[in-house]
């Protein structure tokens, strides 16, 4: 068991044409289990495998506990990495499997490795696949497999790249469980690679979002949800999306009313935000969670009428499509039916608002956050 740190780590491919990690810095604690999540190329298997010792950083440094590994070989690092593909030797069986790396590593004799699989075999509940060949096995099996493996070797740390993007949605949420409970049980540190936020969301104690190599917002899910530092990680997070509306600020008797280019949406926020409003006609991008997003009963500061375009019935809830911003969804209540083209009033709290700067995005004031900050 160890903590992970990453000091300014750099990754250039083809000399310097491509640039997939850039100065990314992460303080992962001891038996934390923390999620990697970010769009297609975003720099997440890279930074693994640098962790991992597969892949040389081109700047910056990895230190395990208090142990610069930054230019330690892979086999001398404790980590243990579970692959999407599983990475089984296909001749060897279930047991093979598991105890190889123990033979390469260690000195432990026959009855001792056999021990060791077995243990980690009965976590995973596959003792009775021991003598089983990959081929003779499920996905999911498979899986337990290849993380009965890592438990094996009793490694400082987890790292996990999309083990579960094989399986299908049913197993892979219980597969979600079993891997955390397994890294609770053992307490080691885990790194786990998703492009898939929810499983992120779920998974971590903490969620790194990545996005063209460089770090967007580290911290504990419900905060990255709550309090995004960019409209990035807003959209990103979340689903369906976050609504993004383009305005621009005009001063109203003291309040601060925003209105998209054809005047035909204002908004009230609460005056700290106003504050922060440098000059009228200053344009800014707000974001409301569709589930933020509630019909209007008349009494509402905040109302806007628009046209429904597509209802969506989820289960518990609908999905309305409407006619404000492109794909702008409101998450009400399956009672709430709608036809489309009917015309609705919704309304949300202005410290449900998210308002970002149009230019480079970043949050300009998020008014949950001022909320929690005055308490
Ligand atoms: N060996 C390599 N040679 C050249 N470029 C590479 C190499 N490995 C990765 N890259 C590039 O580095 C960037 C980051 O890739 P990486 O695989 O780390 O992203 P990712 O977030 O894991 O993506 P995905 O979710 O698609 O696996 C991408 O632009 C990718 O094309």
């Amino acid at each position: 068991m160890a903590s992970l740190r990453l000091k300014n780590l750099r990754k250039e491919f083809d000399r310097g044409q491509i640039v997939a990690v850039d100065d990314l810095n992460l303080d992962i604690e001891d038996g934390e289990f923390v999620t990697l999540v970010g769009p297609s190329g975003c720099g997440k298997t890279t930074t693994l495998r640098m962790i991992a010792g597969l892949e040389r950083a081109t700047s910056g440094n990895i230190y395990i506990g208090d142990d610069d590994v930054t230019d330690v070989h892979a086999k001398n690092r404790d980590v243990a990495m579970v692959f999407q593909n599983y990475a089984l030797y296909p001749h060897k069986t279930v047991e093979e499997n598991m105890s190889f790396g123990l033979r390469m590593s260690t000195d432990l004799s026959k009855d001792e490795r056999y021990e060791r699989v077995y243990e980690a075999a009965e976590m995973m509940g596959i003792e009775d696949l021991l003598d089983d060949k990959p081929d003779e096995l499920s996905g999911g099996q498979k899986q337990r497999v290849a993380l009965g493996r890592a438990i094996v070797r009793e490694p400082d740390i987890f790292l996990f790249d999309e083990p579960l993007s094989n399986l299908d949605a049913k197993l892979r949420t219980t597969m979600r469980t079993e891997i955390q409970r397994i890294q609770q049980e053992l307490g080691i540190t885990a790194v786990y690679v998703t492009h898939d936020q929810e499983e992120a969301m779920t998974m971590g104690d903490r969620i790194v979002i990545l996005r063209d190599g460089e770090l967007q917002q580290m911290g504990a899910p419900t905060t990255v949800y709550e309090n995004p530092t960019n409209s990035f990680v807003g959209g990103f997070v979340g689903s369906p999306s976050m609504n993004f509306i383009d305005v621009r600020a005009t001063n109203d008797s003291g309040e601060v009313v925003l209105r998209d280019g054809e005047g035909d949406f204002s908004c009230h926020l609460s005056s700290s935000f106003s504050g922060r409003i440098e000059s009228a006609n200053e344009q800014f991008t707000v974001g409301i969670r569709p589930e933020d997003v509630f019909p209007a009963t008349g009494e509402e500061r905040n109302v806007l009428e628009t046209t429904v375009e597509v209802v969506e019935p989820i289960g518990s809830d609908n999905y309305l499509y409407l006619d404000l911003a492109e794909d702008f969804i409101a998450r009400v209540g399956s009672d709430v039916e709608p036809a489309p083209g009917d015309r609705i009033q919704v309304t949300f709290a202005e410290d449900d608002v998210h308002v970002f700067d149009s230019e480079n995005g970043k949050v300009v004031a998020d008014e949950k956050e001022s909320a929690k900050a005055s308490v």
